[in-house]
Formats: structure tokens, C-alpha cells, sequence
């Protein structure tokens, strides 16, 4: 069973929202609503996030992301259609229940995390806890544990104006995680770091993840971002999601020009990995020798460079050394050039034909 699921969920502001629901059901969009002033900012979004994922939706400003994360932990009412937290409806859950759910299986991180300037970053981070009536000697337990998971384990009895930007995202990390919440949603969490920071926390919520297998919502406006840290991204333009895919999905066989436009500038060759890359062995044996070899995760990038060290194609090992798959250096090529892999077909080339006749014959 998914974790969570939105059923096309709707969100409208304004006047009539009912009315503009059916209208934008029948194939209207925002701009034919705006001039009754009624703005459609959530249009039949529909989605599953399983246990243990990072979903990421990605859009500029305006299309409906921090919207859409509102709906999802429950603090704005959809205009129509339903989401589902594992299995349990939180559209028609009590006023209650919902706080309940909130408090103790969802965490949110947002973009700048007010931190209590007159508490220690060990009392910051206990802080959901403390809410949720947890004993000081428990929650403090749990928060010193956050704080070393985030890498902060020396810092418990700071204050937060003796921590770097970076650092203090890390106490609201830290928070989110202490409440043991199985939910995280994080709300632009890295947008507002110096880029060699936020790429840092990238690494560190991926490595993090490995271990804690949360089921985690981000939002960003980010596409490299999005690409980094998403199992699954949803693009989202205009209230709408535009595509539903992976990273690979996305780059490889993009859904409309929209989607398209906004990927010229990623660098393939270091968001794609072996595994988008790599074919069958083609010969007995290939891949069973010693030489350098890569992981499916690898990005393509690295495995290029390791293709120039290797006379065969580069062998692509699971975790248990077995050979996945090779990836022949003209697909490599192919890929760089902005090919499908699988169009790498070598012209015939009549010189060459000769050239390795002749080196055969010296042979
Ligand atoms: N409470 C509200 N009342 C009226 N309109 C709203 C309200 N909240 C959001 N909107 C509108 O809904 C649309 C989507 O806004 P939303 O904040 O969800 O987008 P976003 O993608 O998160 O943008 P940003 O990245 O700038 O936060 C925008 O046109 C916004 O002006």
C-alpha cells in the first residue's frame, strides 16, 4: 500500500470554487478562471508516494507546490478530491484525529526555520516533542540522537546564533526527525543556502534516507535539485502536473515542450547513471574480468571516465559484485551527444573495413 495518495485533489481560491472545479474538470484552465477572479492553484493533482521515497515537486513560482504540500498534511481543506495517508482518509478525519496525525506522524521543514533564539539547539530540536507532552528526559534523548544523525552532535548547548545558516537547517532537520514522524515534508528546505551548502545537504538527506527510509514530499523550484534527491518528481505548471516520472524519465523522454524547455540546461552526464545507460553483455564472459568496474548508481559522467581506462565495455556491478549490465563506450558517446543509447549504430565505413582487414592480416 502507497503511504500517500492524492486523488485528484483541487484547490481554488476565490468565488464559486465548486463551480470552477467543474469548469476546470471540463478542460478549462487558470487563465479563463482568473478573469472571474478566482484563482484555480491546485488542478486534479494525483499521485502515490510509496513507503520509504523521496517525491519531489518541482515548478516555478506560482504553479501550485506549497499549496499542494498544504493539502497533504491536512492545514488546507482540497475543494475536491481526497488525500489518503496510509489508507485513512485526512480529508474527513475529526478536527482531532488530524492534529493527532500531524503532530506525531508528519514533520514539516521549511525554507527558513525559525529556530527560538532563546533556547539551545538541543531544546530547538526537542521542540516537536515537547509539543507532543514527551517527558524531558525521553525527548532529549531523541533530540541529542537527531542533532548526531544531522552531524551536529557537538553542538547541543549552543545557541542558534552561533551556527552557520546551514547548520541551523540541520537543528530544523533535526527536529523533524526526533518526532520519529513517518511523513517529512520539506517545504524549499535548501533554498535559502549558499549553493556549496545546499549541495552538501543534498548529499547529507540522501545518505540520511539510506538509513531512516523515511517517506519524505520536497518541494522545489529547482530541476537540479529535484533531480538529485527525487526517487519520483512531479513537474508542475499552472496548478497542474505536467509529468510524472523519475529523474531519467524526465531527461530521456520529456512530455510536451514545456518539460522540454526546462531541461536544456541539465547536465545528463551527471544526473543519469549507469544503470539509464547500460545494455546486455554482448560477449561470454564480458564483464567477469578484473578491470575497474561501476555501480547502477553511478553517474555517467564517472563511468565515462572510467570507459577511458578500460579496452571493453565498463562492467556495471550490483551490491552483491554481480555484472548487471555493460555499457559499451559508444553508447556513452551516443548519450553525451544527446542520443538515445540505443542509436548508437556505427555507420559503415569502408576504410575502416580495410584498415582492420589489414591489422588482422599482420596478426
Ligand atoms: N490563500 C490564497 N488565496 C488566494 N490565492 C492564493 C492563496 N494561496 C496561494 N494562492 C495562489 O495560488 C497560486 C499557487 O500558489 P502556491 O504558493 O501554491 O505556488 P508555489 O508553486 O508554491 O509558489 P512559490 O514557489 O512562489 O511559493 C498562486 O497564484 C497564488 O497566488
Amino acid at each position: 500500500m502507497s503511504r500517500l495518495q492524492a486523488d485528484g485533489l483541487y484547490k481554488v481560491f476565490g468565488r464559486a470554487p465548486d463551480e470552477a472545479v467543474r469548469r476546470l474538470a471540463a478542460g478549462a484552465d487558470r487563465g479563463e478562471l482568473r478573469a472571474d477572479g478566482t484563482t484555480a492553484a491546485v488542478i486534479d493533482a494525483s499521485f502515490t508516494v510509496d513507503p520509504g521515497q523521496i517525491f519531489v515537486v518541482m515548478g516555478l513560482s506560482g504553479s501550485g507546490k506549497s499549496t499542494l504540500l498544504r493539502m497533504l498534511n491536512g492545514l488546507l481543506e482540497p475543494t475536491a478530491g481526497r488525500v489518503l495517508f496510509d489508507g485513512r482518509d485526512l480529508t474527513s478525519l475529526p478536527a482531532r484525529e488530524l492534529r493527532q496525525v500531524r503532530a506525531t506522524k508528519i514533520s514539516m521543514v521549511f525554507q527558513h526555520f525559525a529556530l527560538f533564539p532563546h533556547r539551545s539547539v538541543l531544546e530547538n530540536a526537542a521542540y516537536g516533542l515537547e509539543v507532543q507532552g514527551v517527558p524531558r528526559a525521553e525527548r532529549e534523548k531523541r533530540a541529542v540522537e537527531a542533532l548526531e544523525l544531522c552531524g551536529l552532535g557537538g553542538w547541543a548547548a549552543s545557541w542558534p546564533d552561533e551556527l552557520s545558516g546551514g547548520m541551523q537547517q540541520r537543528v530544523g532537520l533535526a527536529r523533524a526527525l526526533a518526532t520519529d514522524a513517518d511523513l517529512l515534508l520539506m517545504d524549499e528546505s535548501f533554498s535559502a543556502l549558499d549553493p556549496l551548502i545546499r549541495r552538501d545537504m543534498q548529499d547529507q538527506l540522501l545518505e540520511l534516507q539510506k538509513r531512516l527510509k523515511k517517506t519524505i514530499v520536497f518541494i522545489t523550484h529547482d530541476l537540479n535539485e529535484a533531480m538529485r534527491l527525487g526517487d519520483r518528481i512531479a513537474v508542475m505548471r499552472d496548478g497542474r502536473i505536467v509529468q510524472l516520472g523519475s529523474a531519467e524519465d524526465i531527461l530521456l523522454r520529456p512530455e510536451g515542450e514545456y518539460v522540454a524547455s526546462f531541461i536544456q540546461d541539465v547536465d545528463r552526464s551527471r544526473v543519469l547513471t549507469a544503470a539509464a545507460v547500460m545494455t546486455e553483455p554482448e560477449r561470454d564472459g564480458e564483464g567477469e574480468c578484473d578491470c575497474p568496474s561501476v555501480s547502477p548508481d553511478t553517474p555517467v559522467a564517472e563511468v565515462c571516465a572510467v570507459s577511458a581506462r578500460v579496452p571493453h565495455p565498463v562492467a556495471v556491478r550490483d551490491a552483491d559484485g554481480n555484472v548487471a549490465g555493460t555499457v559499451p563506450r559508444e553508447r556513452l558517446v551516443a548519450f553525451i551527444g544527446g542520443q538515445e543509447p540505443d542509436d548508437a549504430r556505427p555507420v559503415p565505413c569502408a576504410w575502416a573495413a580495410s584498415a582492420s582487414a589489414k591489422e588482422a592480416a599482420h596478426a
